[in-house]
């Protein structure tokens, strides 16, 4: 009988300050770790979308529990600003506009500041961040915050432009850095960030080639970028300035920005990056400069917490139907033919989720979030028999990180720290063949692993607009001060966020939400436990 992976809790969505690993290591944040994880599926159904230490904390008694939720609530969502460091900061009228002028004039005669243009953002706007009313804490997919699932309002900061400015645009030096894998809309974000800061006035612009390792390696020169550089770079995919795992240390980091003179600085990576880029943005505060430090989520794998979606997770969730499709193809036109695809998601499974169900190709959806038997009665091989008995052929779609219990540890990281995992589609694949040999039934097994395919490409038009926003939102946020942040979509509106709220831990599939269900639906898998 084969072992089941750890089941990963849902629901904790919302862990209060003081319950990251990060507080103390000189504001460095790490990622959550998975036993940590599992520590959490301890605690009581109320307390579900928040860590124990805040679940501890509130005491539902008091009459002014609501109201003492939200002020800590606002607290752990207020936006690092410049001010809480330099609070004599002169703000000065926005250079951004959006009747144009050139971005090469002067402003040496001080900023515009007499337009009626109504199209700035207001510091105290807020956008909703969960908008469902549970009535109970069996609802599908429920995240209450009390026994009784009241109705708690939790507001973030609206992203956009400010009226008001902490940076002259013609002291800005700009510098944009990408990190970790690849994801499609690199591209387009480091684009939009170029143009938005041009139309700011800034004329230092620079790319940091190779992620985090291009501050610190003398054999790689910062990139000048313009408007001209980037105008056609989001007709490819990968990323202009490249991307590595690892890197120099935080502290090396920060005097290489020192030396350079760099005080805006756009980190586009997923939650290691950010991680680096919260550390940065801690040890510029430490060190007094007047930087700011902004993240745009990037990851296919989906798995920041709170925002909708990154991008990037569309255009990689629409290639997988290329993948899909062939499977399909190949395992309905052989006799007994059994297509096995795998997609990315080290350890969230929205990918192969989303794919599943957008291909409605799929028999069997496997993601690191639920545990599954290979072998036995209530098995995968036996159902993959069973589909072949009654519908001749099956495809199976699994994330890259489900099963990782069936194959063996090595313990290695890559440069970054994350483990590096074993090949379950691999495993799928010989399991299955071993399987029907044995009982004798022929089965024709196809393998595809399409994941370097995938996040190769470009980015689609949804990403290509989400790009776009989230870009340009970035430099908003710089301009107007605030630092540590990152953006993100949240309800379909734009918002900003600490940093260490969204990476806390991997954001991952609900097994009792809504989405699931539908899955399990559309493919008609059993539970297979
Ligand atoms: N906890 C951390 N603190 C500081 N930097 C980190 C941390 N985790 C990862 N990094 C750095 O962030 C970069 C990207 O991390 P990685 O995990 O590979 O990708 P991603 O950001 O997509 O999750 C690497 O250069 C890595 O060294
Ligand atoms: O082979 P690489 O470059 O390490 O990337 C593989 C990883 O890329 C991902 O798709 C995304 O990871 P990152 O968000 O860390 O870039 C993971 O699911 C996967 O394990
Ligand atoms: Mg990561």
């Amino acid at each position: 009988m084969d072992s089941l992976s750890p089941a990963i809790t849902p629901k904790l969505v919302l862990p209060a300050k003081g319950a990251h690993s990060s507080h103390g290591l000189s504001g460095l944040v790490l990622p959550i770790s998975r036993p940590r994880l599992n520590r959490f599926k301890k605690i009581g159904v109320h307390a579900i979308n928040k860590a124990p230490a805040a679940a501890a904390a509130i005491d539902y008694s008091d009459p002014d529990w609501k109201s003492k939720f939200q002020k800590e609530f606002e607290s752990r969502f207020n936006i690092p600003h410049i001010t809480d460091v330099f609070e004599d900061a002169v703000p000065m009228p926005s250079t951004f506009c959006l009747r144009m002028r050139s971005p090469t004039e002067e402003f040496a005669d001080g900023y515009p500041s007499d337009e009626k243009w109504h199209g700035y953002i207001n510091n105290n706007d807020r956008v909703l961040l969960k908008v469902i009313h549970y009535s109970s804490p069996t609802s599908a997919g429920a995240e209450c915050i009390d026994p009784d699932c009241t109705w708690v309002e939790q507001w973030v900061h609206r992203a956009g432009p400010r009226e008001k400015i902490y940076f002259k645009p013609e002291e800005v030096k700009a510098a944009i850095v990408t990190c970790g894998g690849l994801c499609p809309g690199l591209n387009d974000v480091i684009r939009q960030i170029v143009i938005t800061l041009e139309i700011y006035g800034v004329k230092k612009i620079v790319g940091i080639p190779f992620g985090y390792r291009g501050f610190s390696d003398k054999e790689l020169n910062e990139m000048l970028l313009s408007r001209k550089v980037v105008q056609n770079i989001h007709l490819s995919g990968g990323s202009l300035l490249g991307v590595s795992r690892g890197g120099p240390t935080i502290s090396e980091l920060v005097d290489s920005m020192e030396e350079r003179g760099i005080n805006m600085l756009f980190v586009l990576g997923g939650n290691g990056t950010h991680a680096g880029a919260n550390a940065i943005h801690q040890e510029c505060r430490k060190r007094r400069l007047k930087v700011a430090v902004v993240g745009v989520p990037k990851t296919i794998d989906n798995d920041i917490l709170l925002m909708d979606k990154t991008f990037g997770f569309d255009t990689a969730v629409e290639e997988a139907q290329r993948a899909i499709n062939s499977a399909y193809i190949e395992a309905h036109s052989a006799y007994h033919g059994i297509g096995v695809v795998k997609l990315m998601g080290r350890s969230s499974g929205y990918i192969a989720m989303h794919a599943s169900l957008a291909s409605g190709q799929i028999d069997i959806c496997l993601i690191p979030e639920v545990p599954f038997h290979l072998h036995g009665p209530h098995g995968v091989l036996r159902h993959l028999k069973y589909l072949l008995e009654t519908k001749g052929s099956a495809v199976v779609c699994v994330a890259e990180g489900a099963g990782q219990n069936f194959l063996q540890r090595t313990n290695a990281t890559d440069a970054s720290g994350n483990i590096v995992l074993g090949d379950i589609g691999v495993h799928i694949q010989q399991e299955t063949k071993k399987y029907f040999k044995e009982i004798g039934i022929p089965a024709d097994v196809k393998y595809i692993d399409p994941t370097y395919m995938i996040r190769a490409c470009r980015a689609n038009a949804s990403d290509g607009i989400l790009c776009t926003v989230l870009g340009q939102n970035a430099v908003h946020g710089a301009f107007a001060g605030y630092s540590g942040i990152t953006v993100g979509i949240c309800n379909t509106h734009y918002v900003y966020l600490p940093i260490p709220e969204v990476i806390s831990y991997p954001r991952v599939v609900d097994p009792n939400s809504r989405m699931w269900h539908r899955c399990l639906t559309s493919t008609g898998q059993p539970d297979f436990v």
